[in-house]
């Protein structure tokens, strides 16, 4: 599989991740191609990952064996429009990653006959630590099916979901979920600051502990609730900060927090693909 030839079409942020990941997993840069109408993001893609690169999204289509969807959603349409009768013609497998535009909307614009897979990658596949949950339309065939799985795969964990509505939550989970860590991180490291710690120290303290938790985390077949007991001794310094997070709402916000992702997913589906 790593023999193939794979397209991105919009070369940003999270196309760079999965360019990088791929690489980073043995396949060669002579085997990818990114088009971006952004010339500075073509040329550092040239320079740093030594991958093909134009600005003519057709002659991505023409070169490569299965083409990934890396635009934002507000321009799906218009670039899927544009690609459509190429798309079509080479029987290519699509493999879309915009949130919140859904496989009707896709099929509508691209063609009824062709095989799309819809999912929700992210950002730590730059690490080889994505986390990707999958969707195939009925057009999709086994060994395109396992392209795209192996695509994805080569840059972390892959799951497939039968229903569709499922990549709303899991956009608000896992596609935005690094951005939360960070959010979290960022919290933490101005509170550490304002308790004397230099920023060096603050940074590296915090970065090693989130590695650590996570570790953990993974490690463990036990529940976050019993590992948080663990380091929570009773009447110590944890009680107090935990203490402190529940009396104001924690649990409430990170669900009210999701709760506004995957609505915004879903209002995204109906407003991006109403034409
Ligand atoms: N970032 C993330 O963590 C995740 C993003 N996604 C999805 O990935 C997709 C891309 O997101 P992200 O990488 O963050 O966005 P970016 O804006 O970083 O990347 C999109 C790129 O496409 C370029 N572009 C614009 N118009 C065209 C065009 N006509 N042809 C080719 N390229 C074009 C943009 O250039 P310019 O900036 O000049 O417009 C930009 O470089 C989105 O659909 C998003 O929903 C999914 C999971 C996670
Ligand atoms: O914020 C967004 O819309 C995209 C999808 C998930 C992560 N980034």
């Amino acid at each position: 599989m790593k023999t193939r030839t794979i397209g991105f079409i919009g070369g940003g942020n999270m196309a760079s991740s999965l360019i990088r990941g791929l690489i980073a997993s043995g396949y060669a840069p002579q085997q990818i191609w990114v088009s971006d109408t952004n010339q500075a993001v073509l040329q550092s893609h040239a320079e740093h990952l030594h991958v093909n690169t134009s600005t003519d999204n057709q002659a991505i289509i023409a070169a490569v064996d299965v083409v990934v969807l890396a635009v934002k959603p507000q321009i799906l349409r218009e670039i899927s429009l544009q690609l459509a009768a190429d798309i079509c013609r080479k029987q290519l497998l699509v493999v879309s990653i915009a949130a919140g535009i859904n496989q009707t909307s896709l099929a509508k614009w691209l063609g009824h006959q062709v095989a799309i897979v819809r999912c929700m990658p992210n950002t730590p596949a730059l690490v080889l630590t994505g986390a990707t949950a999958l969707h195939a339309n009925p057009n999709v065939t086994g060994p395109q099916q396992d392209l795209a799985e192996n695509i994805l795969r080569a840059v972390g964990l892959t799951l497939w979901v039968a229903d569709e509505a499922q990549l709303d939550a899991v956009t608000a989970v896992s596609g935005s979920g690094p951005a939360y860590f960070f959010l979290l991180m960022e919290a933490m490291e101005s509170a550490a600051l304002e308790l004397g710690l230099d920023e060096n120290a603050a940074r590296l303290l915090i970065q090693q502990t989130a590695l650590g938790a996570a570790k953990i985390a993974l490690e463990s077949a036990e529940s976050p609730a019993k590992l948080r007991e663990r380091v929570t001794s009773p009447g110590g310094t944890t009680q107090k900060s935990i203490e402190t997070f529940q009396a104001n709402g924690f649990h409430s916000l990170v669900s009210k927090a999701l709760h506004a992702a995957r609505d915004r997913s879903i209002e995204m589906s109906q407003q991006l693909g109403a034409d």
